[in-house]
């Protein structure tokens, strides 16, 4: 049988400087896989390649056994993508929206509708479908993005940071829908947010410098990984003996008057519990973050290793 997703020796130029170089993966399996990186670190350029927007200078992809390349149209039939920003056209109603992305896709008329109700109903969004997509929220938004990648049951969903720009709310609410399609579908995520990547999927990719430096499960990348710390800015600060309070939080200090380091011990599900007791009580999250410094030392240490 063939993989869902083989990429071979994958390397991109922009001019003259090598965005990515010799890219190889193989996924044969449902489930979320993240990839990992820093900013700059290339996984946009490898996303746009394997989704057929960019043309890549080097190496092949196949998708279900279908190269990218001499067979676009096939392979495509086993994609949805949701770019960095959703190709959303604000003046058209969620329905029509999605009526004309099946039909960009070459569905079959006789299945449109019936597909496209059936990927708002699996988002959340059938009370929304005449709304117009320009009055919808951001996380609204990114649903109905989410609703056109899984429109055709792709084999593949490759999605590009798609918690960037979400406040923590909706953030929680897009982690549970990606979850929930993972387990039917296979799902490539970026994401330069370690603790996310720890809540959402099962193997991760690390992607440093347009290179690979680590491919396995997550518990395999838990032993080289202990994070140890998250930075959190709120609106609304709590004194340090309330953040204490979060389960799993063993530690905690403020940085700035609205900034706190907040430490803790194995529990990766820690920053969820922080965004809800954020929510819970009124602190007005704006943002978490892994440790940057930490992050830094984790793909420095990763690098050295390949
Ligand atoms: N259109 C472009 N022209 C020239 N260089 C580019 C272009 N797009 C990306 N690059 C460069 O290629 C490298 C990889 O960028 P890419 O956007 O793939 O990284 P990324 O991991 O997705 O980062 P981010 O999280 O910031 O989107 C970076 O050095 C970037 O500056």
């Amino acid at each position: 049988m063939s993989s869902i997703l083989k990429v071979e020796n994958l390397s991109h130029k922009y001019s003259t400087a090598w965005a990515i170089r010799d890219i190889n993966l193989e996924i044969n399996q449902t489930g979320v896989i993240g990839l990992l990186g820093s900013n700059g670190a290339g996984k946009s350029t490898t996303m746009n390649i394997i989704c057929g927007v960019l043309n890549q200078t080097q190496g092949n992809v196949f998708i279900d056994g279908k190269d990218t390349r001499k067979e676009a149209e096939a392979a495509k039939m086993n994609i949805g993508f949701l770019p960095q920003t959703p190709p959303l056209y604000p003046d058209f109603t969620v329905n029509e929206y999605l009526h004309y992305a099946a039909d960009l896709r070459l569905m079959n008329k006789n299945n449109i509708r019936s597909a496209v109700a059936e990927a708002m109903e699996r988002t959340g969004i059938s009370h929304f479908s005449s709304r117009l997509i320009n009055n919808l929220s951001g996380g609204y938004k990114q649903r109905v993005g989410i609703a056109q990648a899984i429109l055709h049951k792709p084999k593949l969903v490759v999605m590009d940071e798609p918690t960037n720009g979400l406040d923590p709310n909706q953030i929680i609410e897009a982690r549970k829908l990606i979850k929930e399609i993972g387990k039917d579908h296979t799902v490539l995520l970026s994401s330069h947010i370690l603790s996310e990547v720890h809540l959402l999927c099962r193997d991760v990719i690390m992607i440093e410098g347009g290179q690979i430096v680590f491919s396995d499960t997550m518990d395999a990348f838990n032993n080289y990984v202990q994070p140890g710390s998250v930075l959190v800015r709120m609106e609304n600060p709590p004194p340090v003996s309330d953040l204490l309070k979060v389960p799993g939080v063993s530690r905690a200090e403020y940085l700035t008057e609205k900034q706190a380091r907040i430490y803790f011990e194995g529990d990766q599900e820690v920053t969820e519990n922080i965004i809800e007791a954020g929510v819970q009580h009124r602190w007005k999250i704006r943002e978490v973050n892994l440790d940057k410094n930490l992050l830094d030392d984790i793909f420095k240490h990763l690098s050295n290793q390949s």
